[in-house]
């Protein structure tokens, strides 16, 4: 597939023969006007309507396409400015004709092409001064300016769409972007950035407005051991199986996130504890029952901390330490089962029965 810069002759060729074009309608404005000679005609002739064909072949047969047409884009800026002197200074097209050169330059995004492009400017200027002599005939006569209308109306137009769709595009682009910074390419999860940003939300909520909020700190049980006899991509696989599990459990206002390796953060929004208990312990049983397609045989369980959070919690820090010492407690207690925070030193985690039952 042809890349951006092989492709470049392609896509400024008609921009070429269409700005040249209407330029060169304004130059034969002012040639008729002044009834100029043979030989001026051909000065227009032969930059406005041939030159553009000729560009797009040098390009197109160039082993280095982009280098070439930047030439040729140097080419365009001396060639509309030799205009000015054959026009006798004409004012405003001299004016117009120099502006658009240069903001074409400007809109390709080619660093410093429009600083480059003024030597040119000015080279094209004097070599075609050399040929005309100096006539100085500044006036715009009316038929002048109505043919500089349409150059003027089209150019803008052009330009400005160029402009939106690169708009639209960057920020399409940066949309997917911060998609791509937010969630977990392994999981489809939240990323633990955006997941600690929801959390903090969540917490200040809590603070403010008095609205209760858990979260789940989960981990699968000796994961280690899953990477180290059956390979990493087996591992990833659980990790997936696993992000499946919580997905199906969590609601869209909630917010589920992968927060390491193996670890899971999941922030329960407008929740009270025991029903965040009863979604860790769904979670827990799910994950028991994962199955592998391929690998049948294979178990996983997780362990999970749960703790609600509470006008003591001053930080997301202080928070996440008391789902994280509830985790422990769970895979302290033998792994496989769900603990609640609050529950008392020594208290039966909430899942311990039922696991131990089996
Ligand atoms: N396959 C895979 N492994 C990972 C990934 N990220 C981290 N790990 C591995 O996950 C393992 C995490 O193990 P730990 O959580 O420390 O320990 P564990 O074996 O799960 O034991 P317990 O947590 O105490 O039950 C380490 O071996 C990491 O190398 C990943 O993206 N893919």
């Amino acid at each position: 597939m042809a890349t951006y810069e092989q492709q470049m002759p392609r896509r400024v060729y008609p921009l070429r023969v269409l700005g040249m074009g209407l330029g060169g309608v304004v130059v034969a404005v002012v040639l008729w006007q002044r009834q100029a000679a043979v030989g001026a005609w051909i000065g227009m002739v032969l930059p406005c309507f041939v030159w553009p064909h000729v560009a797009y072949r040098l390009a197109r047969r160039s082993a280095d396409p982009y280098r070439a047409e930047i030439r040729n884009l140097l080419a365009d800026s001396a060639l509309a400015a030799a205009m000015v002197p054959l026009m006798h200074f004409s004012l405003l097209p001299s004016v117009l004709l120099c502006t658009l050169t240069m903001v074409d330059k400007i809109t390709t995004g080619i660093r410093g092409l429009w600083a480059k492009s003024i030597p040119a400017m000015l080279a094209g200027g004097a070599v075609a001064t050399l040929f005309t002599g100096v006539h100085w005939s500044p006036e715009s006569p009316l038929p002048t300016i109505v043919a500089c209308l349409p150059v003027m109306a089209l150019h803008t137009i052009s330009v400005s769409v160029v402009s939106y769709r690169l708009i639209r595009k960057v920020s399409q682009q940066n949309l997917l972007l911060d998609e791509l910074r937010r969630v977990d390419t392994l999981t489809g999860l939240y990323g633990r950035g955006h997941w600690q940003e929801e959390a903090e939300a969540a917490l200040r909520r809590h603070h403010t407005r008095s609205e209760p909020a858990c979260m789940l700190m989960m981990d699968i049980d000796s994961f280690k051991q899953i990477n180290d006899q059956h390979g990493h991509s087996v591992g990833d696989e659980v990790i997936r199986a696993v992000a499946h599990v919580v997905r199906g459990n969590v609601r869209a206002t909630d917010c589920a996130g992968r927060y390491g390796g193996d670890e899971f953060a999941i922030l329960l929004t407008g929740m009270a504890v025991e029903e965040a208990v009863a979604v860790a312990e769904r979670i827990r049983a799910q994950t028991e029952a994962i199955r592998l397609r391929d690998m049948p045989a294979l178990r996983m369980t997780t362990s999970i901390g749960v703790a609600a959070a509470h006008p003591g919690h001053g930080t997301l820090r202080a928070w996440m330490d008391a789902a994280d010492a509830a985790l422990y407690v769970a895979k302290n207690a033998g792994r496989n089962r769900v603990t609640d925070s609050a529950a008392p030193a020594g208290a039966a985690p909430a899942a311990a029965l039922s696991t131990s039952d089996r």
